[in-house]
């Protein structure tokens, strides 16, 4: 395999993952973290490929501390951050393209809980871009025996599949945690489903990429995995914690608690129809307890399956 130099922007659980297979495949790889010791300018200096596995409120400020340094136009940027913004309500590949007009931007996501990928356990994910050059050349670097890297020209729908399987991911946290079983599982999830390809209308994304990997594939990992934090946010408050106390001890970050305040503000402007993300939102708010969102959900009116 061709060596090529990754820079690696963020150093928490999926960032070192990635870091890690990159390694594995014989590349350079460079790693900056805001609380280390070494300058943008010298991570990046010569990159390949710059894979940013920042959190979403990150990555705004980093993607304009990058604009100030000079670098070639082919290097290819890859985002592995699952959210969106929340004054825009960007895509992070939004972000970067606006940040970098004439640099290729792909995207990285698909079913890949870090800690099973640290436990060399096999899995797969998509690699998405208008460029198409670009996803193969990031396909190539991170492919190996244990991580199928698939391409996909869509990037905006492989991007939201990862970001608004988060939300869902909460609901089913809930749903197991008030042992509502499998049947209820198996409707909230495919009724999320329904969801996330409905607001995935919104930004043109391909309603077939929902049903692939970074969509289905990550929803189904999400929602029935407790090393989800997402999962474990929703488990949590079915149990009766706050919001509050479940972040104040979660291990890394829920994206989905975010995701989910953006979603619904975009839902009321455009009249999208996401009731399980209304009703994880108002859980979220502390407006009503697990069992009064269950009930809502279940009291909507009745209604054909499409439409
Ligand atoms: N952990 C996982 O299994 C996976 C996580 N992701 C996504 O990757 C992203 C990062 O997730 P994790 O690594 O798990 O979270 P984490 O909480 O472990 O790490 C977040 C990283 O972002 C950095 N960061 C946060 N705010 C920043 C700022 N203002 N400036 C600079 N750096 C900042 C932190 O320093 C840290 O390095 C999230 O969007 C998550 O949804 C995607 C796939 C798998
Ligand atoms: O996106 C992920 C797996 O694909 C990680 O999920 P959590 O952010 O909920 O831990």
């Amino acid at each position: 395999m061709q060596e090529t130099t990754i820079s690696i922007l963020g150093a928490g659980a999926w960032g070192a993952s990635l870091a890690n297979l990159a390694v594995a495949n014989g590349h350079r790889v460079r790693v900056w973290s805001r609380r280390g010791t070494k300058t943008l300018a010298t991570v990046l200096q010569d990159a390949d490929i710059v894979l940013s596995a920042i959190s979403m409120k990150g990555v705004r400020e980093v993607a304009s501390q990058i604009q100030s340094l000079t670098l070639s136009p082919e290097t290819i940027f890859v985002t592995a951050t699952k959210g969106l913004e929340p004054e825009t309500i960007y895509t992070p590949s939004q972000i970067w393209q606006s940040c970098f007009p004439n640099n290729p931007v792909v995207v990285l996501s698909g079913p890949n809980l870090s800690k099973e990928i640290d436990q060399f356990l096999p899995a797969a994910t998509v690699v998405a871009s208008r460029v198409a050059t670009a996803a193969a050349t990031v396909q190539l670097a991170f492919s190996s025996s244990r991580f199928r890297v698939y391409t996909n020209p869509d990037p905006v729908g492989v991007e939201l599949g990862g970001t608004l399987k988060n939300v869902i991911a909460i609901a089913s946290g809930v749903c197991d945690g008030l042992r509502l079983g499998t049947n209820a599982k198996a409707a909230l999830v495919t009724r999320g489903l329904t969801e996330m390809v409905r607001i995935g209308n919104v930004w043109g994304a391909n309603r077939e990429t929902f049903y692939g990997l970074s969509g289905l594939g990550d929803l189904l990992a999400t929602c029935n995995s407790p090393l989800s934090r997402n999962y474990q946010v929703g488990y949590q408050l079915a149990s009766g914690e706050t919001l509050r106390q479940i972040l104040a001890k979660l291990p890394g970050t829920a994206e989905g608690v975010n995701t989910c305040q953006v979603l619904v503000q975009l839902a009321r402007q455009q009249n999208i129809v996401i009731p399980i993300t209304e009703q994880v939102y108002r859980l979220l708010e502390g407006e009503v307890t697990p069992q009064q969102a269950l009930d809502e959900l279940m009291l909507r009116d009745i209604k054909p399956e499409y439409n």
